[in-house]
This record gives C-alpha cells, structure tokens and sequence, in this order.
C-alpha cells in the first residue's frame, strides 16, 4: 500500500456554522465549501491548511456516527484521514494484515473520494479513514 500524504483530519461538532466562526474568523483560515453525505449522516465543511484539510463534521441524525461520537466522547477529533493511491489493494492488505476493518468495500465521501473506515481496535485507538482521490 503506497501512503502519500495526510488527507484530512475529522473533527466532530455539535454545530458547523458555530464551529466555523472559530476556524475562519478566528484562524483566518476558509472554508472551500460544505457538502451532506446522506451515507455517513454528515454535513461536512472543508478547511485547506498547506497540503491537508480540516474536516469538520455536523450529524444530520441523531443516530449517526458523529451524533454518538459526540455522546459518548463530546465534540473533538473523530478520525484521522490517510490518503492512498489504490483503496481496493489497501483493503485488501490491510485484511490480509489481520486489521479490522469497518469497510471491506470503499465507499463515497465527500468531494467523491473513495474511502474506508479501520477499526479503532486494530489501529491503537484512532478511527482511520484510508481516502483514495483523483
Ligand atoms: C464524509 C466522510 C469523508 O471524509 O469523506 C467522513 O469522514 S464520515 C465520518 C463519520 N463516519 C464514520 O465515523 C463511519 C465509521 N465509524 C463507525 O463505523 C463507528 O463510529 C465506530 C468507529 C465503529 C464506532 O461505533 P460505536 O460508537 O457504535 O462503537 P463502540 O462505542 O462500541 O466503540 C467501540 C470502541 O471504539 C472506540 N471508538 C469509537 N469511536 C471512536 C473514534 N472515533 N476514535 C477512537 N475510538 C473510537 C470506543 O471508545 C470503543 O472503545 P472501548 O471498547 O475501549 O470503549
Ligand atoms: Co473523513
């Protein structure tokens, strides 16, 4: 598996245009757009820093995974992000690894890339997202 960059990072919060202000006003740092994935129950703001993003992430349902991320952990980094440049093989060598993974097929995220969740059990306790963009 060929790792290249740190995709972005996932921050959950209770409130995205709350959030923003703090990122954008604060920070100075702008937001390139927002964008619902109906999939993973999330509107997602996207912040550019230098080659990285910052992700935050709002639950569009209260069942979703950052509504309970939020519950259990309250608001802060949800997952970490990793881009590669084939997502089929990473899964597949990440499986024949003996890692967990939550997707075992790639799904769409946001911007369309193509990406799958590993277990926090397998990783040392952070929810990795493997990202595989055009
Ligand atoms: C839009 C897209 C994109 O970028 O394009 C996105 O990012 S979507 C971003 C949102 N989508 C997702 O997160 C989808 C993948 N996530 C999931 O499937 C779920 O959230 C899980 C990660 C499986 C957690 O589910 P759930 O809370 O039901 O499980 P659980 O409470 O039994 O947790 C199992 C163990 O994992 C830990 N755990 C749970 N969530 C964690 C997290 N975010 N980071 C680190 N550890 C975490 C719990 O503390 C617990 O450990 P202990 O047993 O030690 O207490
Ligand atoms: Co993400």
């Amino acid at each position: 598996m060929n790792v290249t960059k740190v995709d972005h990072i996932g921050i959950a919060v209770k409130n995205l245009d709350e959030a923003l202000k703090f990122y954008e006003e604060v920070l100075g740092i702008k937001c390139e757009g927002t964008e619902v994935v109906e999939e993973q129950k999330v509107k997602v703001a996207f912040l550019p820093v230098g080659d990285t993003e910052i992700e935050l992430l709002e639950s569009t349902s209260e069942d979703g995974p950052i509504a309970k991320f939020i519950e259990k952990k309250g608001e802060g980094i949800q997952h970490i992000a990793l881009r590669v440049d084939n997502i089929e093989n990473a899964i597949e060598e990440m499986k024949e690894k003996g890692i967990k993974m939550i997707d075992e097929k790639p799904r769409y995220g946001a911007g369309n890339a193509k990406i799958a969740f590993c277990h926090p059990k397998s990783t040392s306790g952070i929810l990795l997202e493997l990202s595989e963009r055009k």
